[in-house]
């Protein structure tokens, strides 16, 4: 018998902290573009993040093909979860009795992943009621609700305990929360010697200020994307040392090429393709020590 973690788990909603959060909550309550979901639906696994690594041109196969638009979703899916591999390849060891947090969990399909690989619990708070209702359902029907639980939190306030947690990321999701205030909340719950990892867009401080491709990736999420030295910075101020930092701009950019000639355009790609391409922007993963 499975013992669900807390199956009522966004009933009780905390009123969100500041407006800007209840901007955001609205946002991801009411998103359901054909993009995330049509993805999700090829196995499962819903993502609200970018893909990494080459496309497989053998298995998209030939344009002109009655199915190939349905190939061509499942191969932007299949890079999406290849994302989520590289992160969880950088969480280092974990152990089955160990406690993860994905900060900013979107609709789960990341803690379903690193539940997958590890069999270890995954926490996961969000804004978005709908999403922690969404990702719980995924839980139950995959049977794992007593390993894996989405929460209605605010990130930068959870109820982990202080030094308990063996690791904890954010894919995609800090540009919406100061990053000094995002970090020190990692660094309260994550152990002595834990991991934290990040994946996100940040902007280039070689570019001098964020570019008017940059301001659009802004305007179109309602966040705040934030220099690469801003994380570096709000790390070395929280106990957080870095052991890798990866560009992944050149492996990003064959997953937007694809994604625009697909059917589920979104009007986003033209402005990731010019900022990673005019170097003002970059997809980087920090990965850091708790010291
Ligand atoms: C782009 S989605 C990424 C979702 C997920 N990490 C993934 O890779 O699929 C951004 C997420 O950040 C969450 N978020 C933004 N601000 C937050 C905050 N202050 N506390 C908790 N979650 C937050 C949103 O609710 C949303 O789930
Ligand atoms: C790298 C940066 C700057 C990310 C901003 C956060 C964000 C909205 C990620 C993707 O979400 P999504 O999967 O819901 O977006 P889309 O609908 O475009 O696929
Ligand atoms: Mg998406």
């Amino acid at each position: 018998m499975t013992t669900e973690l807390n199956p009522t788990a966004s009933a009780m909603i905390p009123a969100p902290a500041t407006p800007y959060q209840r901007d955001i909550a609205r946002y991801w309550n009411s998103e359901a573009r054909p993009v995330n979901l049509r993805l999700g639906d090829v196995d499962g696994l819903y993502h609200h993040h970018y893909g990494v690594g080459a496309v497989d041109h053998d298995a998209l196969g030939d344009p002109e093909d009655s199915e190939y638009e349905k190939r061509l979703i499942a191969e932007l899916h299949r890079l999406e979860s290849a994302q989520t591999e590289v992160l969880l390849d950088h969480l280092g060891p974990v152990r089955a009795d160990d406690t993860l947090v994905d900060a900013g969990c979107g609709r789960g399909g990341s803690m379903v992943m690193a539940h997958q690989r590890f069999g270890c619990k995954v926490e996961g708070v969000t804004l978005s009621s709908s999403q922690a209702d969404f990702g719980n359902g995924r839980a139950r029907e995959l049977r794992i609700q007593d390993h894996v639980r989405a929460r209605v939190c605010n990130m930068l306030d959870t109820p982990f305990e202080s030094g308990s947690i063996a690791a904890s990321w954010n894919n995609e999701s800090s540009m919406y929360v100061d990053l000094h205030d995002l970090l020190a909340e990692h660094s309260r719950f994550l152990k002595v010697g834990g991991r934290y990892v990040t994946i996100t867009g940040c902007w280039n401080p070689r570019y001098g200020q964020p570019s008017k491709w940059v301001s659009q990736i802004n305007a179109h999420f309602e966040c705040n994307i934030h220099s690469r030295r801003e994380y570096l910075r709000a790390m070395a101020d929280n106990r957080l040392v870095p052991q890798a930092v990866i560009d992944l701009t050149p492996d990003t950019l064959p997953y937007w090429e694809l994604r625009a000639t697909s059917s589920l355009v979104t009007g986003i790609e033209e402005a990731f393709i010019k900022s990673y391409g005019d170097g003002s922007f970059q997809y980087v993963l920090i990965a850091a020590d708790r010291v």
